[in-house]
C-alpha cells in the first residue's frame, strides 16, 4: 500500500537529510507506528506520503502509484484515498460537527442526499451520534479529535495517516481514540501512526518503525516504543 524505495529528503542542501535511504514496505490493512525522538524525520515520512513535500532521491509508492509522477492536478485525488488526523485536529471552529465531515464530501463533489446519508452513519460509528449540531469548542478533546477521524474515513480512504493523534489527550482518552483506530484498521483501512507515546505503542504490540536522525534503525513486528533520547 506504502512503499518507500531508497527515500532522501533534504530540505535545505547545506543541511542533514530529514530523511536518508530510507526502504519500507506497509501492506494493505497493516498497523505500523513511526517511532523516533522530536526531528527524526517522522512528519516528513508522512508530508511525503501525501505529497506535500517531494522526495530529493529515491521513489514513493501509495497504492500502486509513483506520488513523484502524480500531475498537480490529480494530488487532490491522492489525498482523497489518504486520510490525515493531527495532533491539533485541525477542525473549522465555525462550523458544526456535521458540516466538518460534511465538507470532506461536498469537496469531491458529492450530492446532498449522499451527505445527509454517510454523515450521520460515520459520526456513529465514531460515537458521535447526538452532537452533529455541536461547534468544535463544545467538545471535549477526544470528542474533537473524534470528528478529525470521522472527516478522514468518511471517504473510506485505503490508508490513514496519524501523526501524533494523542498528542493532546489525557491517557484514559487516547486509549479510546487507539481502540478506534484500530476498528477502523480492522475494516482493512492501511494505519500508518507517528507518536511519542510510549504506553499506547507497548499497549498495541502492533509493527514499530523507529527513525533516528532520519534512518530506519529498527523494524519490528509486534514492537515496543523503547526509543533511546527524546
Ligand atoms: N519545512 C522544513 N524546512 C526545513 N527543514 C525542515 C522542514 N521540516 C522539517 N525539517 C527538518 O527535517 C528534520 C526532520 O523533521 P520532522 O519534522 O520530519 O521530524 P519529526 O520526527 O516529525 O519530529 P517531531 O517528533 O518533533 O514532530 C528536522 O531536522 C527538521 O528541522
Amino acid at each position: 500500500m506504502i512503499t518507500f524505495e531508497q527515500v532522501t529528503k533534504t530540505y535545505d542542501r547545506k543541511a542533514k537529510p530529514a530523511l536518508r535511504d530510507v526502504s519500507l514496505k506497509a501492506e494493505r490493512g497493516e498497523f505500523v507506528f513511526l517511532v523516533g525522538p522530536s526531528g527524526s524525520g517522522k512528519s516528513t515520512f508522512i508530508r511525503l506520503i501525501l505529497r506535500e513535500e517531494t522526495a530529493t532521491a529515491g521513489r514513493i509508492l501509495v497504492a500502486g502509484q509513483d506520488v513523484s509522477r502524480i500531475p498537480t492536478w490529480k494530488v487532490p485525488h491522492l489525498r482523497r484515498n489518504v486520510g490525515t488526523v493531527f495532533q491539533d485536529f485541525r477542525l473549522l471552529p465555525n462550523k458544526t460537527v456535521f458540516d466538518n465531515v460534511a465538507f470532506a464530501l461536498q469537496v469531491i463533489g458529492k450530492s446532498r442526499a449522499v451527505v445527509k446519508d454517510k454523515v450521520p452513519e460515520v459520526l456513529a460509528t465514531v460515537g458521535l451520534q447526538g452532537k452533529e449540531r455541536r461547534l468544535p469548542h463544545e467538545l471535549s478533546g477526544g470528542e474533537q479529535q473524534r470528528v478529525a477521524i470521522a472527516r478522514a474515513v468518511v471517504n473510506r480512504p485505503g490508508i490513514l495517516l496519524a501523526d501524533e493523534p494523542t498528542g493532546n489527550l489525557d491517557p484514559e482518552t487516547s486509549l479510546e481514540i487507539m481502540a478506534l483506530l484500530e476498528r477502523i484498521n480492522r475494516g482493512g483501512t492501511t494505519v500508518m501512526m507517528a507518536t511519542h507515546d510510549d504506553e499506547i505503542v507497548n499497549a498495541m504490540k502492533k509493527r514499530v518503525v523507529e527513525l533516528s536522525e532520519g534512518r530506519v534503525v529498527r523494524d519490528e513486528a509486534t514492537g515496543t516504543y523503547r526509543v533511546s533520547s527524546r
